[in-house]
This record gives C-alpha cells, structure tokens and sequence, in this order.
C-alpha cells in the first residue's frame, strides 16, 4: 500500500472559496497536490484518470478566476472532472469513486450545486451552456457561463450544432476546448487536424500577447459591433479560424499546464467579454505521473493501480471478453466477404475494431464521436452493396436513433448492429447502462434483433448478421467476459426468429433472452431440487419472435418467466403482445416478465445490480415461487 501524498496547502481548501483566498504564487504547489490526491485517489477506486491529469491546472485555474457555483462550469463528458470534485467539497468522498453509494465518475446535479449539468456522455456542454447563458440573459443575470470541452468531443455535430446557435445569439458564453490531441484512441478526422496546424502554427499567447490582443483589437469596453466589425475584417484579411467565423472571439493556443499564462487570460476573458468567447488551450493527457504519460492510451480508464509502478490490477479471466470474441469472429467472416466493412464513433478499442482495422485497416473507419454521423454513413456504405457492421454501445447508440429509424429501418437497409455493452456496466453507472436497445430496435418494423447467451452465440450471430441482407439486424452483448463455451471453429448462420430449447422439463418454463441465461439454468436447478420441473429456452431473437417456441412453452407449462437485461417495452412487451393476441393469456398461465427496474441504476458491481433488480438465479427462483403461491419459499429465496 503506498502512503497518502502530503498535501498541506490542499488541506486548507475544501471548497473554491477557499482556494481564492490563496496567492497566486501557491497555486502551482496546489495543483501538485491536487495531481497527488487525484493519483492517489484513482489507485484506490479505478477510474478515469488520464483525463482529470491533463486538467489539474485548467481546474484549479477556472475555480481560482471564476466565482463558481455562481458562475456555471460545465465540464463536457464529466470524465476529467475527479479534480473538480476534489476542490469542490467532495474530497472526504473521493475514494467512493464509481463504487456503490459513492461519488459517481461523471458530474452529477445531484451530486453537488458545482455540478450545473450531468454528463457521461460526450459534447452536450456548449449547448447546455448555451441554454443557461440565455437563461442568465433572459432574468438579467451576470454570471459567467465556461463550458469546457474535449478536442475528441469537438467532433459531434453536437457541439457544432451549439456554437452556430452561440454566434447567431452572441451570447455571452465562454468555452474552453482543451486540446489534448486524444480523444480515447488517438483522434481522427479533419478537425483534429485542422485543431493540430493552429496548436502548432503559433506559439502559445501569454498575458502581454493576449492583452495586446484584446485592447489593440476589442478595446476595453468597445462597442460590440465594432469589435465584431475588426472581428470580422481580421478574418478577411487574414483568413478567420472556424470559430471566429462562427462568431466566436478566438483565443490561443495557450499552454494549459501554465497558471501563470491561465490566470490571466481567464480574467480578462471574465473581465471584458461580451459574446462567445473560445480559449484553445493546449494540455497533455496524463500530465504529470509517468506511466500515464507513456501509456498509448494515456491511461484514459484505468483499473485499480500501484503507484509507483503503474501497474494495474487485472483480475483473472477464464473466458475472453465478448468485445474480443466480437472481433474475432468479425475479421474471420471478413476474410471471408471483402464487402464486410466496419465502422465505430471514436471507440475502436472498446469495440474491439481495433483489431479488425489491424487486418483491413481500408475497411475499418473511425468517424470519431459521431454515431449520427456513423449510422448513416453506414447506411450509405449499405446502399452500395458492402456489408457494414456499425458497431456502437448501447448508451450511444441512442443519440443516433432517428438515423437508425430514418436512414437505415425505412429504407431496409441492411446495416448490422453489433452492440457492445448492452445491459449493466457496473462502476460507469446509468448514464452508460445499456437498457433501451431492445426496447427502442424491436420496435422498428422489420428490424430483426438478436441477443447473445453466451460467446459461442455471439459467433453465431456475427456470422448470421454478415449473411443476412434482407434488412437491418442487430445483436446485443455485455460487458465483460464469456462464460467459458467450447468454441465453435466459425460460427453458424442461425435461422432467423428461431430459438433454442436448452433444457427441458414441465412446470415452469424460463425464457431468456440473451445474458441472463445461466442464471436460468442455475434457477432451474434450483427449482428442479424444490420439486418444479424447468424448462430452459434461449430465445436468441427478440423480433422476429419465435412464435412456435413460445405457444409450445405456455401450453405445457403453469408458469412463464421471461427474463432480459434490458428495459421494460422490450423482449417481454413482444412476447406479451404476442400471447395476448393468440388468446394465450387466458386459460389460467402465469406469465412473469423479468426486465431492468423502472429507475437508472447507479453505479455497482455489476453482481449487486443483477440482484438488486431481481435477475439473478435467487431472483428468478423467489419470482416463480412467488407466481406459484410459495410464499414460504419465496421468502427463503
Ligand atoms: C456520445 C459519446 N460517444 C462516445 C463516448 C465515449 N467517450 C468518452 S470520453 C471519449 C473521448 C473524449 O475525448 P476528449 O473530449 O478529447 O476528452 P479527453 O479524454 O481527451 O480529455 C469518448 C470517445 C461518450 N462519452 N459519449
Ligand atoms: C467516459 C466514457 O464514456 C468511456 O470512457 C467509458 O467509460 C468506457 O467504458 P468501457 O470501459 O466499458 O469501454
Ligand atoms: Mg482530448
């Protein structure tokens, strides 16, 4: 156990009031101590590290300058925002990071009022800011507004989307893009680029630059329409930055590990702007402990760690990773079918595209984070007669819905889905619970949607998605490793709408739909031992249904229990909709369907969230004993 960082002047600030009442000369030594908490602090829980390093003194510096809660600091995704938490009264509290009941890894409205909006998910803060800066203006306000975003989130449309409101408005607004040239892989696509030739062609501005800047150009309190006048002639002349043509005034690049470059520039910002304002800071992920600076990944999420060495603890697997068997699978059907091509919005590692871009580096892209770019660009490799597997997460793939309804279900175009993540996630929480793909799929005419038992069914369903054109196609897998299957050499191309019984008996009948299958089976024994002879059936498709199956299972059986790892309106709903249809809810069957709870679940270990929301074998078992009227039973369970 390495021992707690000393951190004196750190001891006296627990709140941004505090930190203001330090000189400006001690806030170099605070932001070491702070980087040492935050070290120390991620050793303990695992986290989001690299990320909160490169904005120790970003951090320090904006509570130092603005008057925050007063003044609104929106940190765009919320994984960096650790050191925020530690100055802004959640030091006792730090090292609960992502665990139950404690500190969440995003910024949380609930969590603190120095929290003006939650995030997890990335390039909200410009528009949220946005929203609040006219609220401000709307009741008279003067609070300062500073969303601070990511070079990796600037690639949504999102952000766009915001900053072209801001300039129209010329609202009074401040973003921080903190350029650390990674988004989680190294970022790709134009704009990185073009972020990489303006950090580079010019040095960094310090406070006499800036100052010059400012006065020679704004003039301290200029009349808005003349400063937008220069404004806009510099840009003539000498050719705008994209953001000075999006109204916004430009400042920087400046060196963001630089207190003595930061505070001044952030003062005056405060000090005289009155429209949107952008301040290019230039920061390095990982900044600060060795071992993230040398990491490719710049230690972006880490698990549990040694100090001093860097070393991270990796708890031992018996099956690969879904991810890997994911990927696996997709480069052998590729080797297969050169039209098979591959695209991820910014996660190439976590969607295990990373491997697949390795063999067919032409045929993997990485949009950056862009999933609404990246359905539909899907869509439109699809049109030519490729074969693209679109592979998101479940949380993300919500943001690019209407592109999913509109691009690809309406036009039938068969894109497949390979999602990643779906169900609990554990210590993210439920900003990334994949709870609503089978709810928000299964309800798209035509939309065919698979879910994984174990690894050997997800190679199945890789193959079966890269066989069939008929439509788009999805199938859902968690987080996490396999159970430890025999491996099937290549997988088999399965008959769609069509499961599988895996156990047979006469009473009760459990259909599961993906992940929660050897919860049933444990379940079923459980049940055979109390005398209730179970069926097991893996229904593999949640559309098309596999209707003979399901009218087989409830005229044999007393009790149904459909069990998923998803939200309510999905696997169940179809199964429900269907029964209540043939007449089969009404000749005495008990039909329990077992799904997500109808709440976002906090962050926990993914063991505690599946019996806390009823879906693990003890959970399965009190259901059925319940429906049968065991109440002894049940409560025993
Ligand atoms: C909509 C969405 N897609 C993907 C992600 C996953 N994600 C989290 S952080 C991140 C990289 C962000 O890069 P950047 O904004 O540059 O922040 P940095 O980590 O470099 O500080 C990605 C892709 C996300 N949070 N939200
Ligand atoms: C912040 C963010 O959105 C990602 O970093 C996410 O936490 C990754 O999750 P996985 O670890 O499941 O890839
Ligand atoms: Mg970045």
């Amino acid at each position: 156990m390495n021992a707690k960082p000393d951190t004196p002047l750190l001891d006296k600030v627990r709140i941004p009031a505090d930190l203001r009442t330090l000189a400006e000369s001690e806030l170099p030594q605070l932001a070491s101590e702070l980087r040492a908490e935050l070290i120390d602090a991620v050793s303990h829980t695992g986290g989001h590290l690299g990320a909160g390093l490169g904005v120790v003194e970003l951090t320090v510096a904006l509570h130092y300058v603005f008057n925050t809660p007063d003044d609104r600091l929106i940190w765009d995704v919320g994984h960096q925002a650790y050191p925020h938490k530690i100055l802004t009264g959640r030091r006792d509290r730090i090292r609960t990071l992502r665990q139950e009941g404690g500190l969440s890894g995003f910024t949380r409205r609930t969590e603190s009022e120095y929290d003006p909006f939650g995030a997890a998910h990335s390039s909200t803060s410009i528009s949220a800011g946005l929203g609040m800066a006219m609220a401000r203006d709307l009741c008279g306000g003067r609070n300062n507004v500073i969303a601070v975003i990511g070079d990796g989130a600037m690639s949504a449309g999102m952000a766009y989307e915001a900053m072209n409101n801001a300039g129209a408005l010329d609202a009074r607004l401040i973003v921080i893009l903190n350029d650390n040239d990674m988004s989680i892989a190294p970022p790709t696509g134009a704009m990185s680029a073009y972020l990489a030739r303006l950090a580079s062609g010019k040095t960094y501005l310090g406070l006499r630059d800036f100052g010059k800047k400012l006065t020679s150009y704004l003039g301290e309190r200029a009349d808005r329409a003349i400063k937008r006048a220069v404004e806009h002639a510099r840009g003539y002349v000498t050719g705008g930055t994209l953001f000075e043509e999006l109204g916004f005034y430009h400042i920087g690049p400046i060196d963001g590990h630089n207190l003595e470059h930061l505070i001044p520039v952030l003062k005056n910002v405060r000090d005289n702007a009155d429209g949107p304002v952008l301040i290019h800071v230039v920061t390095q992920k990982g900044k600060g402990y060795g071992p993230a600076e040398a990491a490719p990944d710049k230690y972006h999420g880490v698990n549990k760690f040694d100090v001093i060495t860097g070393a991270q603890a990796k708890a031992p697997a018996n099956a690969p990773s879904y991810t890997k068997v994911f990927a696996e699978s997709l480069i052998q059907e590729a080797r297969e079918d050169d039209r098979i091509v591959a695209v991820t919005a910014a996660m190439p590692n976590g969607t295990g595209l990373d491997l697949f871009g390795e063999v067919f580096p032409t045929r993997t892209f990485d949009v950056g984070i862009a999933e609404q770019h990246a359905v539909t660009f899907a869509a439109g490799l699809a049109t030519e007669g490729y074969r693209p597997f679109a592979a998101i997460y479940s949380t993300f793939l919500q943001r690019a819905y209407d592109q999913v309804v509109h691009d690809v279900a309406i036009q039938s175009l068969p894109v497949r889905f390979p999602i990643d993540r779906a169900g609990f996630v554990g210590a993210d929480g439920a900003t990334h619970c994949g709870a609503f793909d089978t709810t928000f799929l299964a309800t798209l005419p035509g939309f065919v949607v698979m879910a994984a038992a174990d690894e050997a069914e997800l190679r199945h369903m890789v193959r079966t998605a890269a066989s069939y054109d008929d439509g788009p196609i999805a199938f859902r897998y968690p987080r996490g490793n396999g159970i430890g299957v025999d491996m099937p050499e290549r997988g088999s191309v399965l008959e769609i709408g069509k499961g599988r019984i895996v156990r047979e008996g006469t009473k009760v009948a459990l259909l599961s739909f993906g992940t929660r299958l050897q919860d049933c089976l444990a379940a079923a024994d459980e049940l055979g031992a109390a005398g209730l002879s179970t069926t097991v059936a893996d229904a593999r498709f949640a559309k098309p249904l596999d209707e003979d199956m399901i009218r087989r299972l409830v005229r044999s059986h007393e009790v149904l229990v459909t069990v998923e790892e998803g939200a309510v309106g999905g696997f169940a709903s179809h199964v429900l909709q269907f029964l209540a249809h043939e007449g089969l809810l009404e000749s005495g069957l008990k039909v329990r369907p077992l799904v997500l709870p109808d709440v976002f679940t906090d962050h926990a270990k993914p063991e505690k969230m599946y019996a806390d929301a009823g879906l693990d074998s003890t959970g399965i078992v009190r259901t059925v004993f319940v429906a049968l009227g065991h109440a002894a039973s049940a409560q025993r369970a």
